[in-house]
């Protein structure tokens, strides 16, 4: 919707916009009046604008409590993942064409197109459904890595956008509204990939035979069309996670105009029943503050964070955080300096400039500088390492033999020894061998610290836990087992570290209300259900005992 400069009543020129949507202007009061009724249900707290570096984005009217709805919104457009892990091109289990439920590969097809269904009965759009059904060939063989490979549910994303243009023209042209870095995209990977994958796969596929059937179906249906939507989806694809597990991607006509931050002050919810997205103030807005979400992972460390927004989104990030080389005090891409050769000096290497990729990096307390190139190959070398570790379940002792190492070369809060402490501190009081009780008081000590440095990390960057609160759950149920089994330890000051334990449980019930329909949040809840519930046991229990205690004496 572009501003109007007519009033809607008379059509006369008008110059007094809406105060709170600035979407609508009126001749006079009178005009605005009459025109409430209808205009009440459009009318938002926040307007939208434009400017030469961000494109279009949305401001704030007026002052939002947090927690707030800002708006809700039907989707353009919602299919199946946009990117596909190497796991996810060999996933048995798949999302249904018709409803997206998962779906078991080769159990239940389509009647007419063969695509994947839940049912025999489940049906889908009619139009895709006999597009689909243009196919030439059939898979290969029908091991998995085949039939995903025939079924692309990425390429199909492509296909639901492209038939808008048949299903509805208000949402085709609001489609090609959006911000699709087709120029610079051109010659780059992603272009290839897409060139691959999308491109040519719906071309031969199904386009062709659709030229020949029905050549008046789809008005554009060219490569050239089909690379401006890989662009649009690349650039704009919001990630939906339904309660069943299964990952979608959507497209959102003014969700998707909410600008990036490394520290957002929104977030949204999916709800899969009225394929409604709800926008929701994650902390207090003031008129003027724009609406911010992150496209991409805040615990990576700015350069890590900066390749993956000018690689996918075409921008350099100048939000307060990229340049503040501390990344607000939490050092999380910070490396230990290793001195010269005779001895380190203690202190810590910086980025100079930490939105140029090649930037060298300064010692704070040596004149030691190290190259960008030296840098980046050190930290991607580390990521090999950290990433194989994690991904096969590993002991606490290995974990910390690979933090031991990288202790060395990186600052303790460095986000990889923030995902190796965050795998600590929950192996230790849970893995076999190392339950609780089994704990020394030292290793007791060293869980607390641990979880303490990772809730400040996750505190300065994610005050009000928009982003992070599964994270910042996990640490204070940690903290809080940690404080029980000290309490066990010294019944003396067992009351207030149980105190300590309940007050820290009780945060955590806050901090996840925000992630109540995530499949980890749910998941989650239920365990602090448990824990809140053994903590008051554990209360009860010591406070009988020590009653117990004095009535003997
Ligand atoms: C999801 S779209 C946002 C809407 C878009 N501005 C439009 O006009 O349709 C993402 C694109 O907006 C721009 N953008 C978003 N956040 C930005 C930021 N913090 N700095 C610069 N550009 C940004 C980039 O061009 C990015 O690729």
């Amino acid at each position: 919707m572009v501003s109007s400069t007519e009033c809607p009543v008379c059509g006369v020129a008008a110059s007094q916009a809406c105060t709170r949507c600035k979407m609508v202007r009126y001749c006079d009061r009178e005009h605005q009046k009459q025109h409430w009724p209808q205009h009440k249900r459009r009318c938002r707290p926040f307007s939208e604008e434009q400017d030469a570096e961000l494109g279009r984005y949305l401001k704030v009217t007026q002052d939002i409590a947090a927690g707030q709805i800002v708006f809700i919104e039907e989707p353009l457009v919602v299919g199946p993942k946009w990117y596909l892990s190497d796991a996810d091109k060999e996933a048995s289990i798949v999302p249904c064409v018709g409803c997206c439920n998962p779906c078991r590969l080769g159990k239940h097809q389509c009647r007419r197109c063969r695509w994947p269904v839940c049912s025999a009965g489940c049906e889908h759009e009619s139009l895709e459904c006999s597009v689909l059904s243009l196919r030439s060939g059939s898979p290969a063989r029908a091991d998995v890595r085949s039939l995903n490979d025939y079924f692309r549910g990425d390429a199909l994303l492509v296909l639901k956008c492209l038939l808008l243009q048949r299903q509805s023209p208000t949402k085709w042209s609001a489609l090609l509204e959006m911000q699709s870095h087709e120029d610079e995209r051109k010659g780059t990977e992603l272009h290839e990939e897409a060139e691959q994958r999308v491109v040519s796969y719906l071309q031969q596929r199904f386009l062709c035979r659709l030229k020949q059937t029905n050549p008046n179906l789809l008005h554009d249906c060219g490569p050239e069309m089909l690379h401006r939507l890989c662009g649009i989806i690349e650039t704009n694809f919001m990630v939906i996670e339904l309660p069943t597990g299964v990952e979608l991607s959507g497209l959102f006509r003014q969700a998707c105009m909410m600008e990036h931050a490394c520290q957002p002050n929104c977030d949204f919810q999916f709800d899969n029943k009225t394929q409604q997205i709800a926008v929701r103030a994650g902390c207090d807005l003031r008129k003027g503050d724009h609406l911010r979400i992150t496209y991409t992972n805040i615990l990576w460390g700015t350069q890590l964070r900066q390749h993956h927004l000018r690689l996918t989104k075409h921008f350099s990030c100048r939000c307060s955080r990229c340049l503040d080389p501390t990344e607000y005090g939490t050092y999380i891409s910070a490396l230990a300096c290793l001195g010269d050769v005779n001895q380190t000096c203690g202190g810590t290497h910086l980025a100079v400039d930490p939105l140029d990729e090649n930037t060298q990096w300064k010692c704070d307390t040596c004149p030691m500088l190290l190259d960008g190139a030296y840098v980046s190959e050190l930290q991607s070398h580390m990521t090999e390492h950290v990433e194989g570790l994690l991904g096969g379940c590993p002991s606490a002792n290995q974990v910390e033999l690979l933090l031991a190492r990288l202790t060395h070369m990186l600052h303790p809060n460095h986000f990889h020894t923030f995902n190796l402490k965050h795998t600590l501190i929950q192996l230790y009081g849970n893995e076999a061998g190392l339950e609780l009780g089994v704990l020394s008081n030292t290793q007791l000590k060293r869980k607390l610290r641990l979880c303490d440095e990772l809730y400040n990390v996750c505190q300065r960057l994610d005050p009000y836990s928009i982003k992070l609160a599964i994270y910042v759950t996990v640490i204070l149920i940690e903290i809080a087992h940690a404080l029980e089994e000290q309490a066990r330890r010294a019944p003396a000051e067992g009351a207030s570290l149980l105190g300590l334990a309940q007050a820290r449980l009780r945060e955590a019930h806050v901090v996840l209300e925000k992630e109540q329909e995530s499949v980890a949040g749910k998941k989650l809840s239920e365990k602090l259900q448990k824990e809140i519930f053994e903590c008051e046991k554990l209360i009860l229990t010591l406070s009988y005992s020590q009653d117990h205690d004095v009535d003997q004496k």
